[in-house]
């Protein structure tokens, strides 16, 4: 039996003596290696944090000490130290551990969210209840210098400075990295900090060597100490915490199992708000992740372990087709410039960057202000397109509704990752961008369904200048055209029915499901139901010509890859309503539920949105039910109403 299969919990770690330690360290990385090379996942960040997670849960005591993680993508470790390494095998996938935190595997974890710079907001409400309630239980926050670029940081800690009598350890696992190197001030401050520990080793062995030596006694002593502030202040600014009223212990070599354990227990023994400064390496130990260029495996598919070399062929993705249409916009236009949150690389922006580094900003994990400042460059004349996940852009929306819509500013959001992503869990899923982005006034949203209408809803987009636009797309492989038969306004007809068959139902297929709708209207067709599918290209406002043909149909029926509630087909059958059109419609969308992780095909099933289940539906409905709810409806709107 190795090591590892030896750990079922924290307690396993504990007893171990510092060889078994280092022998555990090494068998957790090649598990990491062997696990992650074939399921995918976040493996530069996980091996980065073996030492520091092996000594956390050495120190502290989880789960009565609250662990927390930010972000949550570097939880691997604390999974296997927690007794899942067992879940490993389907990581990410149905059935297997979660790449997050999960409430639901295990009273070690707590945040599950995989949003990034919360860690310390909950470290500060958990450390208020736990002194209410008279306990002296530690809350330990693991957050990254990525991550601490994020706003709610730095509102939490300047609560969690407010008072000195709650014991909260901060430890920043500083790799220098996001995905690639992390930008700011503050990042520039860490680095500084890091590049100092051998002004305090040299301090060390000063004091070390002057303790020795009588002689010269404690005066020189004091001196030296003095020197020390002196030279805090002048090259080793952690006194900026420490004037922030936090406590900073390091740098410490974050693959130093003994420093590390031996700083754990200062910060454990503060008892009060506290900093430990941990410096570790994205990859560690493993020599393709180490000198990744790109980030260092922030995050893999499936790869060979021992090259680290991607397996598989690499499809065209919906990313790569946006960064090339967005070059050749900035090769014609000056004007347009790009915005990223620490996300260069996986928006698509590395290649925009190259060609014009100083029309790209890479503002760290901020949606918040990144989406504040793009109206604040339209406002001084440029065109900015921020280029964020769907899911984070529900961390900016006040700042699209009243810094950019209200002053109806030119900024074209390019939304990457909308509808089920699948694996990374609940919190990935891009399915609230149509609720949030259909309320904004003036905001107008296109869903391209391949990439022909991704280029050209791209541009149409850049060339709206009197208030915000959005273009949303999906994870992963494009196809290159779903033709049209022809195009009604901004209409594309997709398919019609033979004539013989008559058009009974209007199918309007969103985005990336236009070709979900022609493959089920081709189902259809063969049970005599005419179909028109049409894809409206751009969603928000409805376009009227929809309205329209509506008309002519003896029902409607929407599908989307978004959330139900606020979605397209809310929208739509909004604008039938005030179109006078009362004919019956059926809205077929993401329900609003947290959808476990799995594949994006699977969950895609498990919610009923496959050709197949809409060729199923509509058959239902046209099969003289029209306008009566179909079981299957039912039990949508239960489920709804269990989850809210
Ligand atoms: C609000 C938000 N924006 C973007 C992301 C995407 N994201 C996931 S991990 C990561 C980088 C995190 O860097 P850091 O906190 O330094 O952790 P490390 O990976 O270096 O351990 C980013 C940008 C996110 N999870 N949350
Ligand atoms: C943790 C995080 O937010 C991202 O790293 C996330 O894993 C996105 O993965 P993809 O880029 O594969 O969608
Ligand atoms: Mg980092």
């Amino acid at each position: 039996m190795t090591l590892l299969e030896s750990v079922h919990g924290p307690v396993d770690v504990k007893r171990m003596e510092q060889g078994e330690l280092e022998q555990l360290a090494t068998e957790i990385r090649s598990f990491l290696v062997e696990k992650v090379a074939r399921s995918g996942g976040h493996l530069g960040p996980n091996l980065g944090i073996v030492e520091l997670t092996l000594a956390l849960h050495r120190v502290f005591d989880s789960p009565s000490d609250a662990l927390l993680y930010d972000v949550g993508h570097q939880c691997y470790v604390h999974k296997m130290l927690t007794g899942r390494s067992g879940g490993f095998d389907l990581l990410k996938q149905t059935g297997g551990v979660s790449g997050y935190p999960s409430r639901a595997e295990s009273e070690h974890d707590f945040i599950e969210n995989s949003h990034a710079s919360t860690a310390l907001s909950y470290a500060d409400g958990m450390a208020k209840a736990f002194q209410l309630a008279g306990s002296r239980r530690h809350v330990v926050a693991v957050v990254g210098d990525g991550a601490l670029t994020g706003g709610m940081c730095w509102e939490a800690l300047n609560n969690i400075a407010a008072d000195q009598t709650r014991p909260v350890v901060i430890v920043v696992n500083d790799n220098g990295r996001s995905y690639s190197p992390t930008i700011g001030g503050f990042a520039d401050h860490l680095a500084s900090l890091r590049l100092q520990p051998g002004y305090e080793r040299a301090l060390e062995s000063g004091k070390r060597t002057l303790q020795r030596t009588p002689v010269v006694g404690p005066a020189v002593y004091a001196a030296l100490h003095a020197a020390k502030r002196g030279i805090k202040d002048a090259l080793a600014p952690q006194a900026m915490f420490e004037d922030l009223g936090l406590k900073y212990l390091g740098p410490v070599d974050g693959h130093d199992l003994v420093a590390l354990e031996a700083a754990l227990k200062r910060a454990k023994a503060f008892n009060g708000p506290v900093i430990v400064h941990a410096v570790t390496r994205k990859g560690n130990g493993y020599a393709p992740a180490e000198n990744d260029p790109a980030d260092q495996m922030h995050q893999t598919g499936a790869i060979d372990p021992v090259t680290g070399k991607p397996l598989g062929p690499k499809a065209t993705s919906w990313t790569s087709i946006f960064s090339e249409e967005l070059i050749r916009a900035g090769a014609e236009r000056k004007d347009v410039v790009a915005i990223t949150a620490a996300m260069l690389g996986p928006t698509g922006l590395d290649k925009f960057a190259k060609a014009y580094p100083d029309r790209c900003f890479d503002v760290g994990i901020a949606e918040q202000h990144a989406v504040t400042s793009a109206a604040g460059m339209a406002m001084a004349g440029l065109h900015p397109v921020v280029a964020i996940y769907s899911t984070f852009l529900n961390r900016a929306f006040d700042q699209v509704l009243m810094d950019v819509a209200l002053h109806r500013q030119p900024v074209t959001l390019v939304l990457d990752r909308a509808g089920i992503t699948g694996s990374d869990g609940p919190s990935h899923n891009g399915m609230w961008d149509l609720s949030i982005l259909g309320i904004v006034p003036g905001m107008r949203v296109a869903a391209p369904r391949d990439a022909v209408t991704l280029r050209e809803e791209f541009r149409e987009s850049l060339a709206i200048e009197d208030g915000p636009s959005a273009l949303r797309f999906s994870k992963g492989a494009v196809i290159e055209h779903v033709p049209a038969l022809e195009r009604v306004g901004t209409v594309d007809v997709l398919s019609k029915p033979a004539a013989s068959t008559g058009s009974d139902v209007l199918l309007v297929a969103v985005g990336a499901f236009g070709e979900l709708g022609v493959a089920a209207a081709q189902r259809l067709d063969d049970q005599g139901i005419g179909v028109t599918v049409v894809d409206p290209r751009w969603v928000l406002p409805v376009p009227h010509e929809l309205v329209e043909m509506a008309a002519d149909h003896r029902l409607v029926v929407t599908v989307e890859d978004s959330g139900r509630h606020g979605g397209f087909g809310s929208a739509l059958a909004a604008a039938l309503r005030d179109g006078g059109v009362d004919v019956p419609m059926r809205d077929l969308a993401v329900p609003q539920q947290f959808l476990e992780h799995g594949s994006r095909s699977e969950v895609l099933a498990q919610v009923g949105l496959t050709a197949q289940d809409v060729a199923r539906r509509v058959t239902e409905w046209v099969a003289g039910r029209i306008g009566q709810p179909t079981p299957a409806d039912a039990d949508v709107a239960a489920e709804e109403r269990k989850h809210g």
